[in-house]
């Protein structure tokens, strides 16, 4: 490490247990690839506002960067030196003095269901725990039947809402129980049959786009197919004016030398859907998927975004 920088560096964190994971294996490939020692990084864990909203849905706080503000205050005061994050949860319009300087490889981007084999298999009129518009459209489009309850909190929580009867099922991101070593937690669902969140089981890792030398060491563990997948989703994200309370699920993958895209939008009530794909030849080709998928939506849903 050169000796302009801190030693140790500091990582920015959520605190909750996937958080605190991902740091760590931020930490595991830094240090591999930069032979550091183990006090090379150390990590400083901060309570951002979606952790403290616990008993609302989130899309209904309908506060901007609850899961970053935070993180970004602490990266400008210069509290910490870089911020991981879940790419999902961190906004499509990012603060200009900060930039996406890595990201870790891709897990497992399929959501899980716990409580039942599949969505077929749910009994009739079952109840599905989740808090996600997303998850809920696509549902509720498979089963109009199901019942939606509101569930809230980290991966324990909702399980534990779960056990206690609350509802017959709930839905969590492979990548996080992969990731928590509960790999043999729930079923994986098909993307053909739901396909995930835009950014859904990438870590990311940001920091001051005028911290070069940061820049420089973070860029060094960068996945470079996840990032080229990752942005395009948010490329679609921008365009289609989504925020957190329009129901987009989007998924690039690598097609030959290109990136296919696939994404889909729908009213929460999984009534209303439209679905499309692209191959990613030039940069704005992500823009006109969404643009094609707006120009076709009835107003009630193109009242969901505002873009294209
Ligand atoms: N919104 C919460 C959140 N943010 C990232 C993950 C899981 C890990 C990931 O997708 O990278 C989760 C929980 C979930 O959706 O089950």
């Amino acid at each position: 490490m050169t000796t302009s920088l801190p030693r140790p560096l500091r990582l920015g964190t959520r605190g909750s247990p996937l958080a605190l994971t991902q740091a760590r294996m931020v930490i595991a490939a830094l240090r591999a690839a930069h032979g550091w020692d183990e006090a090379a990084v150390e990590i400083v864990a901060i309570k951002t506002s979606g952790d403290r909203i616990q008993d609302r849905a989130l899309a209904e706080v309908g506060g901007k960067a609850l899961w970053t503000k935070e993180l970004d205050i602490a990266l400008a005061d210069g509290a910490i030196d870089f911020a991981v994050h879940s790419m999902k949860d961190v906004e499509t319009i990012r603060p200009a003095e900060i930039v996406i300087a890595a990201m870790l490889p891709r897990a497992d981007v399929r959501d899980r269901l716990i409580g039942a084999t599949s969505l077929a298999a749910l009994p009739q009129g079952a109840r599905v725990g989740t808090s996600s518009p997303r998850r809920s459209a696509q549902v509720r489009r498979a089963r109009p039947d199901v019942g939606i309850v509101l569930f809230r909190g980290n991966v324990d929580t909702r399980l534990g809402k779960l056990a206690a009867g609350e509802a017959e099922a709930t839905l969590l991101a492979g990548a996080g129980l992969i990731r928590l070593g509960r790999d043999e937690i729930g079923h994986p669902i098909p993307i053909e049959e739901m396909l995930p969140a835009p950014a859904q089981a990438a870590v990311g890792i940001e920091t001051l786009a005028e911290r070069k030398d940061v820049r420089a060491l973070l860029g060094a563990i960068d996945d470079a197919p996840t990032n080229a997948c990752v942005s395009a989703e948010r490329a679609l994200l921008a365009a289609l004016g989504a925020d957190c309370r329009s129901p987009v699920a989007a998924l690039a993958v690598r097609s030959g030398a290109g990136l296919l895209l696939r994404a889909e939008i729908m009213t929460e009530d999984g009534s209303e859907h439209r679905s499309g794909e692209a191959m990613l030849i030039e940069t704005g080709d992500a823009a006109a998927l969404a643009r094609r998928l707006l120009d076709g939506a009835s107003p009630r849903l193109r009242a969901l975004f505002t873009g294209a």
